[in-house]
């Protein structure tokens, strides 16, 4: 016992983590998984693939940290928000494959939601924008596409759930069908005010509500593992969508305390406490978890691309052959050139919403080469989160409280990349010791709730501090800088 298995089933891979009584990794496990791009702007993946590499991992994590299964107390799952999974009862097969939160293919019918003059409705209720990032539309998507669909929804046949509900539904051999506050706040279908799921816009999206999952706090009894798939049933006590999560795990329990985590994508979350901060500034008003029954608000500020546009160096330039080689090239790029990289790739999110601009380069010169290309690619990271700050400063000015940003992901391991963060938003960034955080947050939820980790104030005082990076940067430069890449970004979402 005193052990907590972690599942973090992500976008590109499914991992595995073996927590001890310390909360320090004792094994970790990890697998990739293929990416399907069947036509311009859709993605999906397996359902059956992320089911197969997350029970391969946990089988394999318990394994390596050299435990039998009885010595794993709880489980804790987070995962890849918004993604869509709808699967029959009986056979608890998938009936489509699972669309992912990146997916576009219902920009159309989001057109005509916010043309129709839905938006309001849908923002007031569930806090998002009508986009096709959420679950929603891409559920309504599979309902009008897949032949018999919705009928059989409406004979109570099929079951909806975002990736952790899937998967306990697999954990529990169809015993549970749950889900928790976080994930059901980013479907578009659920009130973050009332607490339960829209009638109005279910209706709006001719859903039947019998689909949905029922929803539970974060740390909360989600059910029993297959005896089978252990060797004994666990129990699984902590559920949050992977931004919530490092939430949790970097402690940012108090109003005013934000993270950004620096994957793939760029997801900053502000804890605004018991009030659900109307955004002015666009950005998405979420849950960022809930226990004992009460919400914790939150501002979330989503980019799509933040890693990414480092792993198109590597692969789409191929400038480079490691994201660490983009440190070096960084810091001998040309002083005097200002070259602008504004990585539209899927469009803008987070606070323009422009599904359709692309991205753009500015400022080349005759002398322009690689090194001041992977400058334009980290700085890009930084401006982007300073639109996100700027945002969300202007919504949350009515407290005074200047929020502190602690960072986490795979892009913080560049200093670089982290100090230009520090002087572009003019502020401390501060990096943690514990890279997992997000795991970790799963872990903790699942961990307090089994009685074997401490209290949320217990929990907060383990956060450690591993760098601050302070704001060194000339303020006039500064200015200049970001005003090179308001310039930019305008001429973008113009072109
Ligand atoms: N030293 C580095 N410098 C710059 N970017 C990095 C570095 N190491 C990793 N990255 C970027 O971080 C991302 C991986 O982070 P990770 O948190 O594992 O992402 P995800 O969970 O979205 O797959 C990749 O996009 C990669 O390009
Ligand atoms: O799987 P990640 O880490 O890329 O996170 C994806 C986000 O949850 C999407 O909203």
């Amino acid at each position: 016992m005193g052990h907590i298995l972690a599942i973090d089933q992500g976008t590109t891979s499914s991992r595995a983590i073996v927590f001890d009584a310390a909360m320090q990794i004792k094994a970790t496990a990890q697998e990739e998984f293929a990416q399907h791009f069947p036509n311009s702007g859709w993605v999906e993946h397996d359902a059956s693939d992320l089911w197969a590499t997350t029970a391969g991992t946990c089988r394999a994590a318990i394994e390596k940290a050299g435990l039998a299964p009885g010595d794993i107390a709880a489980i804790g799952i987070t995962n890849q928000r918004e993604t869509t999974i709808v699967w029959d009862r009986k056979t608890g097969e998938p009936i489509y494959r699972a669309i992912v939160w990146q997916d576009r293919r219902t920009a159309d019918y989001c057109r005509q939601l916010r043309d129709a003059g839905h938006d309001a409705l849908i923002t007031a209720r569930t806090g998002l924008l009508a986009d096709p990032y959420f679950s929603g539309t891409k559920l309504k998507w599979i309902l009008d596409n897949v032949d018999g669909a919705r009928d059989a929804a409406r004979r109570g046949e099929l079951a909806f759930g975002t990736v952790d509900s899937f998967l306990i539904w697999k954990l529990t051999g169809g015993a549970a069908h749950v889900t928790d506050a976080t994930n059901a706040a980013r479907t578009m279908l659920y009130d973050i005010h009332k607490g339960r799921w829209s009638r109005t816009i279910c209706d709006l999206f001719d859903i039947p509500m019998d689909m949905l999952p029922e929803v539970r706090d974060c740390a909360a009894d989600f059910g029993m593992t297959r005896p089978d798939l252990f060797g004994r049933p666990i129990p699984i006590l902590g559920v949050a969508g992977d931004q919530q999560a490092a939430t949790v795990g970097q402690a940012c329990f108090a109003p005013g305390m934000m993270k950004s985590t620096y994957g793939t994508g760029c997801f900053a979350l502000l804890n605004t406490g018991n009030t659900a901060v109307v955004s002015k500034n666009r950005l998405l008003t979420t849950i960022a978890y809930q226990l004992d029954g009460k919400p914790t608000y939150a501002l979330e500020g989503s980019i799509f691309v933040a890693g990414a546009v480092v792993q198109w160096l590597r692969d789409g330039l191929q400038i480079i052959r490691h994201a660490r080689e983009t440190q070096a090239l960084a810091e001998r790029a040309d002083p005097t050139q200002n070259v602008v990289l504004v990585p539209a790739f899927v469009g803008l999110g987070a606070p323009y919403w422009n599904a359709e601009c692309r991205g753009a380069v500015f400022g080349l010169t005759r002398g322009s080469g690689p090194a001041e290309m992977a400058r334009a690619a980290l700085e890009s990271v930084g401006y982007q989160t300073r639109d996100l700050l700027e945002a969300m400063q202007a919504d949350w000015a009515a407290t005074g409280a200047e929020p502190t940003l602690r960072v986490d992901g795979g892009m913080t391991a560049s200093d670089w990349s982290m100090q230009f963060l520090a002087d572009i938003i003019g502020a401390p960034v501060d990096r943690p010791v514990m890279a997992e955080t997000t795991a970790l947050g799963a872990a903790w939820l699942a961990g307090q709730r089994a009685g074997i980790y401490p209290d949320q104030a217990g929990f907060a005082a383990n956060w450690a501090l591993d760098r601050t990076f302070a704001p060194q940067m000339d303020e006039s430069l500064r200015t200049t800088k970001y005003a090179a890449w308001k310039r930019a970004v305008a001429a973008t979402m113009s072109f």
